[in-house]
């Protein structure tokens, strides 16, 4: 078989989310035949999604069934369609946002990092709510940050997943009176000054709302997308809708919609009731066509293990599973994102060629 042939092979595999086979797409960026080894470069860029971890498996099983050593080698996309991370080794950036305070932001945030360092993804955490600087709490996190000898800032580590916030640096008291020049400036030190690489997935709190803080912190990233958290209530429902108005009038793109506190679970006599409502979010996200990442329950040992600084998403419970299910669509939303932009920008000729570009991960 030649290398055109297995183009065509590897074209019998449809992207689960785009709709378009992977060659198509651009998915495949080089196949290079080498006496008894294959190498196929592919531009996949959300590391643990599951949606990117069935499409190798597939192209593992084409090679395999067309008889070809299996040889996989991953590529990043061409240089023109990078999301500029702080750094170049930190490869993506969700900005985890609510219109409206105290909907579990902090507490989705800090769970979605966890769960998604659960999965094997090199995580960091960047507490970006000044006015409230809760995530070292909520993870358990104790050790402080030190500096390096050239003043770059390390984070410290926990549960595998390395955590920045203004409250390990300024006391609570003289950060909740800072203005708005001094946070963007600290906010911009925190992401750029600090060693977060190399990671997967960086998670920025952002503070709640819809003003000059959120929309700095994420131009300064150049964010990857964000994820919109909600409760099912009207007031929160109507909240969230301006924040996603914000993302979109910014040119930012939404990787979804989070509905949390959905239902409660009577412990005693095992019924459902929906204290704030009900598909809330699932209706938003279909109103602003951008996919609904999951719904999570609202469940005391969320609240009782953010404020023991034991994050749910490592336990074993049906919060832990909502969590792990969160953690898996908004990578796939990370991956499809990053995939629909690598296919544009190739379609409008902006690729370089894969062998001035790719680098193996
Ligand atoms: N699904 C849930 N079930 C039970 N308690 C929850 C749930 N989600 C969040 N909480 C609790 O609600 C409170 C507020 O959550 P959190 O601090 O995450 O909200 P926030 O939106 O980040 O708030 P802020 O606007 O102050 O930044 C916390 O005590 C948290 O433990």
């Amino acid at each position: 078989m030649n290398e055109s042939a297995l183009y065509e092979t590897l074209a019998r595999i449809d992207d689960p989310k785009l709709g378009e086979d992977i060659v198509s797409l651009g998915v495949v960026t080089d196949i290079h035949l080498d006496g008894e080894t294959t190498n196929v470069e592919v531009a996949l860029h959300a590391p643990h999604a599951p949606d990117e971890r069935w499409i190798a498996t597939a192209i593992r099983d084409e090679l395999e069934d067309a008889g070809l050593e299996r040889d996989l080698e991953l590529s990043l996309a061409p240089e023109s369609t990078r999301h500029e991370g702080p750094t170049p080794d930190v490869k993506n950036v969700i900005a985890v946002s609510s219109g409206k305070g105290g909907v579990g932001k902090t507490t989705v945030a800090v769970n979605l990092a966890t769960a998604l360092a659960d999965r094997g993804a090199r995580v960091g955490i960047l507490d970006g709510d000044v006015y409230g600087p809760n995530v070292p709490r909520v993870l358990g996190v104790e050790g402080a940050p030190t500096l390096t000898d050239d003043e770059r800032i390390v984070p410290p580590e926990h549960e595998g997943v390395k955590v920045l916030s203004i409250g390990q640096l300024v006391p609570e008291d003289e950060a909740a009176v800072l203005r708005g020049p001094m946070v963007d400036s600290l906010l911009q030190r925190l992401l750029t000054e600090t060693e977060w690489a190399p990671l997967d997935y960086l998670v920025v709190d952002l503070p709640p709302g819809t003003g000059d803080a959120q929309l700095t912190l994420c131009q300064t990233v150049d964010v990857t997308g964000a994820v919109v958290v909600t409760t099912p209530q009207r007031v929160a429902i109507d909240d969230a809708r301006r924040n996603l108005s914000m993302f979109g009038s910014h040119g930012i793109p939404v990787l979804g919609i989070v509905e949390n506190m959905r239902t409660f679970e009577c412990t005693s006599c095992g019924d459902h009731h929906d204290l704030f409502g009900n598909g809330g979010g699932d209706e938003l996200a279909r109103e602003y066509d951008v996919p609904f990442l999951g719904a999570l329950p609202i469940d005391q040992d969320i609240r009782v293990d953010g404020d023991e600084g034991s994050p749910v998403a490592l336990g074993d419970g049906a919060s832990a599973r909502a969590f792990e299910t969160l953690a898996g669509n908004t990578a796939d939303a990370v991956g499809a994102l990053r995939r629909r932009d690598s296919a544009l920008a190739s379609s409008v000729g902006e690729a370089v060629p894969a062998d001035e570009s790719p680098i193996e991960s």
